[in-house]
């Protein structure tokens, strides 16, 4: 892959209507319960993301026809949940944590073996957060420390009843994936909320799933019916431009159509906190699923010490969060979050690492970060190859004043394909320049 470079040249503002790309979480998700479904599922709005092009592919491997995706359309001729054929190769799940955890949840129940792989970055991960628990379904796994490769031995599995140690809404995921193949029922208990699109998604495939409280349970051996649903755009790409548009002065742009499920809406909670300026109209249900039209225009920045329950509800967004703070009067206090340290990058080091070369002051701790907002120099930028922090960084030249040069970008097209077009019709002056 090409290591692209972005330039932005320092000022302007963000203006406009634009539609960021379908849900990521939500697309894996689509894919997934499609593929495992009968009949034929129709999917719109779905991320053309290199992310869920590897869940599309990896099913493709297992014998699931599909057409697409194209425009966002895709159309899954699901096979039924005893249909997937055992792949002739390793499925190979990219920069995906999403696909491969809850991958290793559907494998686990298959009778057949099969091994996932993934790249620098995603080998460097965690495991075994989904290796106890698949294990103790039945399902034998093999990882050398804890880490990816996985290679899945299938088995009969029986269901759990599980506690989740950290909030994490892809074990959470793997485990109920795993129990639609379990024997009686598997429950899963999280320490607090997390994304809950699995849920409504099994539901909305006529899959019954009880939850009470912060307990999700089902019940294996029941069938998946194909649908026709409808992503919403992804509130995690639109949290760049929530941020871009509150610190760059004369701001005012709406982002249509963005799914506003209150285990993702922590980033607006968190900026509205700081003083932002984000109004939410248009508000209807699509596929499941709360969305709305967000307008932001811009206003000037307060320094918070952030709630430590809104962290899992705004965890991918903290890079765009840090540019946040790094722009606010005052210090924001980050918490809770070192779950930010195992994603694509760890995001408390490479963020505090950025920002201190734009001049910020920044100290790091262990499970979070201080950060003093102040003005913003220039600099070059780089973003281990973490999508998020690439358009984080990129945010942060509309604030600042002079280039900022961020290596290492071609990883946003996991996420978000098009955020260089779509940023530069909103008025950021950022160019691509390849390496
Ligand atoms: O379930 C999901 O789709 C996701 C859950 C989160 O990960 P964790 O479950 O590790 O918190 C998030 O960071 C990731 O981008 C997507
Ligand atoms: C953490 C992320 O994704 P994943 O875990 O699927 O790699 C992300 O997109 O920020």
């Amino acid at each position: 892959m090409s290591k692209s470079i972005y330039h932005v040249t320092p000022g302007g503002q963000l203006s406009g209507r634009l539609r960021v790309p379908g849900d990521k979480s939500i697309s894996h998700r689509a894919v997934i319960l499609g593929a495992l479904a009968e009949g034929i599922t129709e999917v719109d709005g779905l991320l053309e993301g290199a992310d869920v092009l590897a869940t599309i592919a990896a099913f493709q491997a297992m014998g699931v026809a599909m057409e697409g995706p194209q425009g966002g359309h895709l159309r899954i001729h699901g096979v039924g949940l005893q249909g997937l054929r055992e792949p002739l190769a390793p499925l190979d799940c990219g920069n995906s944590g999403t696909a491969m955890r809850l991958l290793a949840g559907v494998l686990a129940g298959q009778s057949f073996a099969s091994t996932l792989v993934g790249d620098a970055s995603l080998q460097r991960r965690p495991m075994g957060r989904i290796l106890t628990p698949l294990t103790a379904m039945g399902a034998q796994i093999s990882a050398a420390d804890g880490r990816a490769p996985l290679s899945i031995k299938g088995a009969r599995l029986h269901g759990i009843r599980y506690a989740m140690p950290i909030a994490s809404a892809q074990v959470k995921s793997a485990i109920l994936l795993a129990g639609l193949y379990a024997e009686g029922e598997s429950c899963v208990t999280e320490p607090a909320p997390t994304r809950d699109h699995s849920e409504r998604m099994l539901a909305g495939f006529g899959y019954a799933v009880r939850r009470q409280g912060p307990q999700a349970c089902l019940r294996g051996g029941g069938r998946l019916q194909g649908q026709a649903l409808v992503v919403p755009a992804d509130i995690s790409s639109a949290a760049f431009f929530l941020v871009g548009a509150s610190i760059a002065p004369g701001s005012d742009i709406c982002l249509e159509g963005v799914g506003i499920n209150p285990t993702r809406t922590g980033v607006i909670e968190i900026l509205t906190r700081m003083g932002a300026r984000i109004d939410l109209g248009n508000l209807r249900e699509v596929g499941g699923e709360p969305v709305a039209d967000i307008r932001v225009r811009s206003a000037p920045l307060q320094g918070i010490r952030i709630p430590r329950h809104l962290v899992p509800l705004a965890i991918d967004e903290f890079p765009a969060i840090f540019v946040a703070a790094a722009c606010a009067a005052g210090e924001t206090i980050i918490e809770g979050a070192a779950e930010l340290r195992v994603k694509e990058s760890d995001r408390i080091a490479v963020m505090a690492a950025g920002l201190k070369t734009l001049g910020v002051e920044v100290a790091e701790d262990p499970e979070g970060a201080r950060i003093r907002g102040g003005s913003l120099g220039g600099g070059s930028i780089v973003s281990h190859g973490d999508h998020r922090v690439a358009m984080a960084f990129a945010m942060a030249g509309l604030a600042a004043s002079q280039p900022i040069r961020i290596e290492d970008c071609a990883n946003v097209a996991t996420s978000f394909p098009d955020f260089p077009r779509l940023a530069q019709e909103a008025g950021l002056a950022l160019q691509v320049l390849e390496a």
